[in-house]
C-alpha cells in the first residue's frame, strides 16, 4: 500500500479524469444521437432525395450520381455515428475503472519524467495531446508488463526508446471508486494477480489485461511470426493470453484488420461460450469462432457422416484391448502421421499414371460416358500437368461432351413422350422461351437484310417462321435441358471423381499400397486397419481419423479450397491436432498467420502432436525461420498443492513452477461401495458449496461413467446437479458432472474425481486424461475411489494429499 499523501493524490486525481471522463460522455451524448438520426433520416428518405430519370442517355448518368452521392453521404454518417458511438462506449468502460496501471517513465535525454496511466483504450484530454489514459496495447504501455523499475525499453516504429522506470504503481478500482493501490518492485504486482486469482471461477472466461505477466506479454505481442507455438502448463494462462493476442492484434492493424478475419478452433461448442465474453469486455469484436469438426462437416458435405472426436476417444477410453482394439488404435496412430501424409503425396504422384477413379456420367439408366472414356481422355492429357489440373481438363471435356450429348438426345423416342405429358406451366415457359427466340430470329433476320442490302447480295427467301415447328424443337430442348441440368450441375461439383474410391483403394494388399505410394512402409495391423477402414466406407461412413487425410485426397485430386480473407488463425488444444490437420489448415488459409497453444502434458487423443521438442514437426510447418515457440511453465490456475500434486503425475512435470498460493493439499477418499462412496461425495459436495464454492465439477473417465455419476449422486438426494454431455450448447456456473474430455480448457472452484481407482485409470495412456481432470481445479481437489489407487497415485509421494478413511 502506498501512503497517504499519494493516496489522496491518487484519489484527486481519479476524481479529475471521472469528471472529465462524465464531461466527454456527456458531450458525446447528443452527438452520437444526432448522428443516428440523420442517418436514419436518410436512409428512410433516400429516393425522395434522388432524382430520377432514365429517358436519356444523359438523364441516366445524371441519375446514377445523384445515387452515388446519396450513398456516400449515407455511408459518411453511419460510418461516423459507429466511431462516436464505439468512443462512447470506451468512456463509459472506463468510467467505472479508467485505469489498472501507472508507470513513471523518464526516456533518456529528456529532463521529465511522464506518468503514464493504463487503462482498456486510450482517453485523450480535449487539448487533443495529452493522454489521460493508455491504451494497454500501445508500445509505452507494454514496459508496465515487461519491466520492474529501473532500465526499461520499448519499440515504436521509429525504433527503440530507452529511459529509467522510476515508478510502478496498481491501482483496483471498482464502479468509479479506489479501493487499493499497489506500489510494485518486482515483475508485475503479485499482489493484484493473487487477489485476482483467488477468486471464483465464472462460466466465462476473465480478461486478465490488469496483470498480463511478462512471457505472456511476449505471446500478445508477437508480430512477426508466420507460426508461433504456444506449449504451456496447464492453466499457465494459453487460452487468456491468446484471446488478448486477438485484442491486441485488431488494435495494431485496426485499419485493415477485422474481427472476422480472425478465426480461433476451439475443442468443443461449449468452450466457444466460455471465451465469448472476453473480447467485448475489452471493447473489441469477437472473432469467428468454431471448432475443426465444424469445419470437416462443411467440406465433406452430406456424402459421408463423419466421427466425431468424442464418439472416438470413448471408443479409445471404453473398449476391451482386443487385436481390433490394437489395431484401430495403430490406425489411428498411422493415419495421423508424418508417414501418411508423405505417403499420400506419393500416391497422387502414382495417380498421375495411373489408377485414378471415376464414376461413370449416368443418365436413364445407361452410362452416357463411361468410366473407360473418362479415363483414357485424363491419361491422354500430358503427364507433366498438375494432376488436379488435368481433372480441371477433364471437367471441361466432360462439360463438352454433355453439351452434343444432349444436342443427339433430343431426338430420342422419351422427349416425345414426355412432350405430351407436359403441363400448363411447362407450356407457357416454352411458350415464353418461344417469343425470346422469335425475337432473336427476328433481330437476326434485320442484321442479314442490312448486310444484304450493304453487300447488294440476293436474299435468301426463309423469312417464314414455321412456328410449329420451332415450337416442338424449343420444347424438346427445354425438356432435355432440364434433364441435363443436374448431370452439368454434378461435373461442376466433380462428382465424377470417385473420392471414396481413391480413398478405399488405398487400403488393400501391403503389396499394392507400396507400389501405389514409393515403397511406404505399413503398420504391423495394416490387414485389419485396412478392413475397418472399408467397412465404414461401405457404410458412407467416416473414422475421425480418416476425415482429413480423406479430405487430403479430395483435395490433391480436385485442387485447394482457399480462404484468401481470414489473417490469423488460432488453434487451442494444439496438441490434440494431427500434423494431417494443421497441413489441412495452412493450405486452406494460405495468407493466415497461425498461434498454436497446447500442452502436450495433456495430449489426450490418439493422434496428438508434439509441440516443441526436436521432434516436434509442427516447428516444420511454416520452415523453423518462421516459427517461433514460446514456453509457459508458471501454472496460475491451481493452488500451489494441489499444482505440487498434479505436476507429479508427469514424467518432466517438476519443471512446472506452481503460483504462490495456498490452499488445502488434495483429499483422498476410499471406500468398500459404490453406495458408501456416493454417500461421502454427497456430504463433501454440500460442505463445498456452504464454504461458497458456486463452481464445482465432478470429473469422470468416460460420458458412460458421468451418467452413473449424476444417477448415484441424484439418489444421494444432491440438488441441482447437471449432466453435460458433448451436445450441452453453453457453460453454465453451478455443480456438473462432465467427462474429463469435455472440461479440457475450462475451470472450476473444485473439482471431485469421481472415480481415481486402479479399475478406471490403468493404461499408460490415461495418464494424461487423469492429469487433465485433476488440473481443472483451483481451490480444491478430491479424489475418490473403491478399491484399489490408480497407479498414478500410487507412484504418488505422500506428503502431497492427504487421505480421509470412510
Ligand atoms: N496473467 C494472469 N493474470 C491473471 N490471471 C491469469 C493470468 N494468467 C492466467 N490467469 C488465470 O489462470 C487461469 C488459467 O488460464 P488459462 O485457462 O488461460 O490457462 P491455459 O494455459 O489455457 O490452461 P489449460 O491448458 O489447462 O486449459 C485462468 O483463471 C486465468 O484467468
Amino acid at each position: 500500500m502506498i501512503n497517504e499523501k499519494d493516496w489522496k493524490q491518487e484519489q484527486e486525481r481519479l476524481e479529475q479524469v471521472t469528471e472529465k471522463l462524465q464531461e466527454r460522455i456527456a458531450e458525446l451524448e447528443p452527438e452520437v444521437a444526432g448522428l443516428r438520426n440523420q442517418a436514419g433520416d436518410i436512409r428512410k428518405r433516400f429516393w425522395e432525395e434522388v432524382t430520377v430519370n432514365t429517358s436519356t442517355q444523359e438523364d441516366f448518368e445524371e441519375t446514377f450520381y445523384s445515387i452515388k452521392q446519396q450513398e456516400a453521404l449515407l455511408s459518411e454518417r453511419e460510418r461516423s455515428y459507429r466511431l462516436r458511438m464505439q468512443q462512447w462506449k470506451g468512456m463509459k468502460r472506463l468510467l467505472k475503472s479508467p485505469y489498472f496501471g501507472r508507470i513513471d517513465f523518464q526516456e533518456d535525454g529528456l529532463g521529465f519524467s511522464e506518468q503514464v496511466y493504463i487503462g482498456v483504450s486510450s482517453f485523450v484530454d480535449s487539448d487533443g495531446m495529452s493522454f489521460l489514459v493508455y491504451d494497454w496495447r500501445t508500445p509505452i504501455a507494454s514496459m508496465y508488463y515487461d519491466y520492474s523499475p529501473g532500465r526499461a525499453a520499448y519499440d515504436t516504429p521509429g525504433g527503440r526508446v530507452e529511459g529509467t522506470m522510476e515508478l510502478k504503481r496498481q491501482y483496483q478500482i471498482r464502479d468509479g471508486r479506489l479501493l487499493n493501490v499497489f506500489d510494485t518492485s518486482v515483475t508485475i504486482g503479485d499482489e493484484l494477480l493473487q487477489q485476482m486469482l483467488g477468486m471464483g471461477a465464472d462460466s466465462q472466461m476473465k480478461s486478465i489485461v490488469a496483470t498480463i505477466q511478462r512471457e505472456q506479454n511476449a505471446i500478445i505481442r508477437d508480430d512477426t511470426s508466420r507460426m508461433l507455438i504456444v506449449q504451456g502448463a496447464a492453466g499457465s494462462g494459453k487460452t487468456s493470453a491468446a484471446l488478448q493476442r486477438v485484442a491486441y492484434l485488431l488494435y495494431k492493424h485496426r485499419e485493415r484488420l477485422k474481427a472476422d478475419q480472425i478465426v480461433l478452433f476451439s475443442p468443443n461448442p461449449m468452450f466457444n461460450s466460455y471465451v465469448s465474453t472476453v473480447l467485448p469486455e475489452l471493447g473489441e469484436e469477437n472473432m469467428q469462432q468454431t471448432t475443426f469438426q465444424e469445419y470437416l462437416e462443411y467440406w465433406l458435405g452430406t456424402a459421408l457422416r463423419l466421427e466425431d472426436p468424442f464418439d472416438q476417444i470413448e471408443y479409445v477410453l471404453t473398449e476391451q484391448s482386443t487385436r481390433e482394439y490394437e489395431a484401430r488404435l495403430q490406425g489411428i496412430e498411422y493415419k495421423a502421421s508424418g508417414a501418411f501424409l508423405q505417403a499420400l503425396r506419393n500416391y497422387a504422384e502414382w495417380l498421375g499414371r495411373e489408377g485414378m477413379r471415376f464414376h461413370s456420367i449416368r443418365f436413364r439408366d445407361r452410362d452416357l460416358i463411361t468410366v473407360k472414356q473418362m479415363e483414357d481422355q485424363f491419361y491422354s492429357y500430358d503427364p507433366s500437368i498438375r494432376l488436379a489440373n488435368r481433372v480441371d481438363l477433364l471437367q471441361q471435356w466432360l462439360l463438352q461432351e454433355l453439351t452434343l450429348l444432349e444436342r443427339k438426345e433430343r431426338e430420342e423416342l422419351w422427349v416425345q413422350e414426355e412432350l405430351n405429358y407436359l403441363d400448363k406451366e411447362q407450356y407457357v415457359a416454352a411458350y415464353n422461351e418461344l417469343n425470346k427466340t422469335i425475337g432473336v430470329f427476328a433481330f437476326a433476320e434485320q442484321y442479314e437484310e442490312v448486310q444484304e442490302a450493304l453487300s447488294n447480295k440476293i436474299r435468301r427467301d426463309e423469312r417464314d417462321f414455321d412456328y410449329a415447328e420451332r415450337e416442338e424443337e424449343v420444347l424438346r430442348r427445354m425438356v432435355v435441358k432440364e434433364h441435363f441440368q443436374p448431370l452439368r450441375r454434378s461435373v461442376k461439383r466433380k462428382a465424377f471423381i470417385d473420392t471414396v474410391g481413391l480413398y478405399a483403394q488405398l487400403f488393400g494388399d501391403k503389396d499394392v499400397y507400396r507400389t501405389m505410394t514409393k515403397g511406404s512402409e505399413v503398420p504391423e495391423h495394416w490387414p485389419d486397419i485396412c478392413k475397418q477402414t472399408k467397412e465404414q466406407l461401405d457404410r458412407h461412413e467416416l473414422f475421425y481419423e480418416d476425415a482429413t487425410p480423406y479430405l487430403y485426397v479430395k483435395e490433391l485430386v480436385e485442387g485447394v479450397r482457399m480462404n484468401t480473407e481470414v489473417r490469423h488463425i488460432f488453434v487451442d488444444e494444439g496438441q490434440d491436432y494431427s500434423m494431417f490437420q494443421y497441413e489441412f489448415l495452412k493450405r486452406l488459409f494460405p495468407r493466415a498467420r497461425m498461434t498454436v497453444l497446447g500442452d502436450f502434458g495433456q495430449a489426450i487423443f490418439t493422434q496428438s502432436t508434439q509441440l516443441d521438442g526436436e521432434d516436434s514437426p509442427l516447428t516444420r510447418l511454416y520452415g523453423e525461420s518462421d516459427t517461433r515457440l514460446i514456453r509457459l511453465v508458471r501454472s496460475y490456475r491451481s493452488t500451489r498443492e494441489i499444482v505440487e500434486f498434479t505436476r507429479s503425475l508427469l514424467p518432466g512435470g517438476r519443471e512446472i513452477v506452481p503460483f504462490e498460493r495456498s490452499g488445502k493439499k488434495p483429499l483422498l477418499s476410499r471406500a468398500d461401495s459404490g453406495e458408501q462412496l456416493a454417500a461421502r461425495m454427497a456430504e463433501d459436495l454440500a460442505a463445498l458449496q456452504a464454504e461458497g464454492f458456486a463452481s464445482i465439477a465432478i470429473i469422470t473417465k468416460t460420458s458412460a461413467e458421468s451418467l452413473e455419476a449424476y444417477n448415484l449422486l441424484t439418489a444421494q438426494g444432491c440438488p441441482s446437479l447437471r449432466h453435460i454431455t458433448k451436445q450441452t450448447p453453453t457453460f453454465e456456473k453451478g455443480t456438473l458432472v462432465i467427462p474429463a474430455y469435455l472440461a479440457k480448457g475450462v475451470e472450476f472452484d473444485a473439482v471431485l474425481i469421481y472415480d481415481a481407482s486402479s479399475r478406471t485409470y490403468h493404461r499408460e495412456s490415461e495418464r494424461k486424461l487423469f492429469y487433465t481432470a485433476c488440473t481443472r481445479a483451483m481451490h480444491r481437489l478430491l479424489l475418490y475411489a473403491t478399491g484399489e489407487w490408480t497407479p498414478f497415485v500410487q507412484a504418488l509421494d505422500a506428503s502431497l494429499y492427504e487421505v480421509k478413511c470412510i
